[in-house]
């Protein structure tokens, strides 16, 4: 990325993170719906040009040089306010709202940093559609990854009533035993990350060029963890899937040579009817 973009993302990941640390970190016992009430006040700020701490003053940098919008950004803290109060999700749409909060934002935040490339004739919307899948294909990613770990929190981000329909109880998962159930739901759970990740190459095509390389190294990196999950026999439950060095290592000139493809000449709707004819 050029280095304007390159801190903009920073400044953005900074305050992702802090966020994210407020709820999870090693203060989180201390932290109520005030702090958070706070923190969107804050927030507030920051987009009003009166950052707080240097940190913040690199946000109100980035907001005043490029067109970010504050709404994903107060989304994610309405993310936490969610996590704070909740620990179980019924339906796969009540999991989607959660991760649209806390990862599909994330998507949004950057996609006015990164610019669309002036070649592309997609709609904007195809573009931050893109974004947003990515978000919420690496959320959904993450949730694999960490369900054990959730567990010993007392946490389950799995829709119930999937749970349920795969033969599944709480107390399996709190088990935390590799059944043939488990796999064939597993199986089921990273079909539909896979989707959103395929969702969002096609945003990733129509990114400005230099932003494109880290965002298909990101994706590639990312969509690896599910691979490494499968690797496993799906046992999340005492492995962390990871993805070694060197594979990571071998997705950087993959990603580059992605990142060469150019945007679509065609928009949406010619696509379509080229599809047809
Ligand atoms: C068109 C197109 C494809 C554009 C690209 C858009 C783009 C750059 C999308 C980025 C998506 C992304 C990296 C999402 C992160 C999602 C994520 C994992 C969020 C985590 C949430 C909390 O979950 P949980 O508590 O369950 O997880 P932990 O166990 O704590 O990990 C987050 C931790 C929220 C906070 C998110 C961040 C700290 C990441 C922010 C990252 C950036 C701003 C960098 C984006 C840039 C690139 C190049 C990927
Ligand atoms: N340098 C980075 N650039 C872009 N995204 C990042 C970067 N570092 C972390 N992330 C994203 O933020 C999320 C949270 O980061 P974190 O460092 O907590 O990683 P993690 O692998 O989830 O580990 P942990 O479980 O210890 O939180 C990651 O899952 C990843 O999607
Ligand atoms: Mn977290």
């Amino acid at each position: 990325m050029t280095p304007e973009r390159r801190r903009a993302i920073w400044a953005i990941y900074v305050w992702c993170r802090r966020t994210d640390e407020l709820v999870d970190g090693p203060n989180a016992s201390h932290i109520s719906a005030l702090a958070l009430d706070r923190w969107e006040s804050r927030l507030e700020d920051i987009f009003a040009g009166r950052p707080y701490d240097m940190l913040d003053a690199a946000l109100s940098d980035t907001v005043a040089s490029f067109p970010v919008d504050i709404q994903p950004f107060r989304d994610m803290i309405e993310g936490m306010r969610m996590d704070l109060r909740k620990s179980r999700y019924r339906t796969f749409d009540e999991l989607y709202l959660y991760c649209y909060y806390v990862a599909g934002t994330v998507g949004l935040m950057s996609v006015p940093v990164m610019g669309i490339s002036p070649d592309s004739r997609a709609a904007t919307e195809t573009v931050y559609k893109g974004a947003l899948a990515l978000g919420l294909a690496n959320q959904l990613t993450n949730i694999l990854r960490d369900v054990g770990e959730d567990a010993r929190r007392g946490r389950i981000y799995l829709p119930q009533d999937e749970l349920e329909m795969a033969g599944l109880s709480e107390a399996d998962i709190f088990n935390g035993r590799v059944t043939d159930e488990w796999r064939s739901f597993m199986g089921g759970q990273i079909t539909r990350a896979r989707s959103f990740f395929r969702r969002a190459e096609e945003g990733a095509t129509e990114l400005n060029q230099e932003s494109r390389w880290p965002v298909w190294a990101s994706l590639l990196l990312y969509r690896q963890i599910l691979d490494e999950i499968e690797a496993n026999d799906y046992d999340n439950f005492t492995k962390r899937a990871y993805v070694p060095k060197a594979k990571k290592l071998m997705a950087l000139p993959k990603a580059y040579l992605r990142s060469l493809m150019a945007p679509s000449s065609l928009t949406q709707s010619q696509r379509h009817y080229s599809s047809l004819t």
